[in-house]
């Protein structure tokens, strides 16, 4: 069932801005972010797009409606959509990749990889972030090879950890060992990341940058030379600001 008049649930839709994490960082890029999560990440940055006490302020919109935001946001100008949430996974997003497309749009997405959906293969870009120990959620290898499986040769697909400490940096290592063909981000985690009702709360950016420097040795040191090590942009920029 993927009938193109099935809603979608949107937290928010902002933008321009450029891509923060990952593969495309420093990518112009509008943010189309979903409501509701199957996942609870201890660390989550993202908890008014998550906790279902915030769906109030999410919205079950058409396709039309949200390509109308999009497309009026850019311009007009094709850029790169990126998909998030919450797990935008859990919504139908397939009549939305569709149609933006028609207007010559790419389309990113970043999900966590626990649930796979045919539309993936008409993605441009697919970003696995399965959680590592620190987040108190469990992978299911089965379901993020399904992931693979099903956007089969369509995307470019890279992985995105989030490290915190040395079980999730083990953790990276063997999930990218599983999957030795997939290009691989590594982003330390922010401890301090935002209520859900305070969009500007206060962040350490030194100990976020401590622990980024502790990475880069701690690859370097393993000679894991395919890793890419990053920031999260957007919050050495704006901290915990929502919405950019
Ligand atoms: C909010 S999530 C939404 C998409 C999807 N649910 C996921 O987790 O991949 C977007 C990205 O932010 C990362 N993230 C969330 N909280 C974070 C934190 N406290 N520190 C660093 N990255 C974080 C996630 O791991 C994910 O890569
Ligand atoms: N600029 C910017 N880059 C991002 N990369 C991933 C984000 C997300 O929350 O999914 C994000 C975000 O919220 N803003
Ligand atoms: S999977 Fe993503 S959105 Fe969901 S709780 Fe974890 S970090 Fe937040
Ligand atoms: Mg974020």
């Amino acid at each position: 069932m993927s009938g193109v008049s099935e809603k979608i649930r949107i937290s928010e839709i902002f933008g321009p801005t450029i891509q923060g994490e990952g593969m495309l960082i420093g990518q112009p890029t509008v943010f189309v972010r979903t409501g509701g999560c199957d996942y609870r990440c201890s660390w989550c940055d993202t908890l008014h797009a998550v906790d279902s006490e915030y769906r109030h302020n999410w919205l079950a919109m058409e396709v039309e409606t949200i390509w109308s935001q999009v497309h009026y946001l850019s311009g007009g100008v094709p850029l790169t959509v990126s998909l998030s949430g919450g797990n935008p996974a859990i919504q139908p997003l397939g009549g939305l990749i569709k149609r933006g497309k028609q207007d010559g749009y790419r389309f990113a997405i970043e999900t966590q990889g626990s649930v796979a959906r045919d539309w993936f293969a008409d993605l441009d870009f697919l970003v696995l972030s399965p959680k590592p120990p620190s987040s108190g959620m469990k992978t299911d290898w089965d379901i993020l090879a399904d992931c693979l499986a099903t956007a089969g040769g369509g995307p470019r697909i890279g992985l995105k950890f989030v490290v915190f400490d040395d079980a999730d940096y083990a953790f990276a290592k063997d999930a990218a060992a599983r999957l030795p063909d997939l290009p691989v981000y590594l982003q330390p985690g922010n401890h301090t990341p935002p209520p859900p009702d305070d969009d500007d709360a206060r962040i350490d950016l030194d100990g976020i940058m401590d622990r980024m420097l502790w990475l880069v040795d701690k690859v370097t040191a393993d000679r894991w030379f395919y890793a890419t090590v990053l920031p999260q942009l957007h919050v050495l920029l704006w901290g915990n600001k929502r919405g950019v």
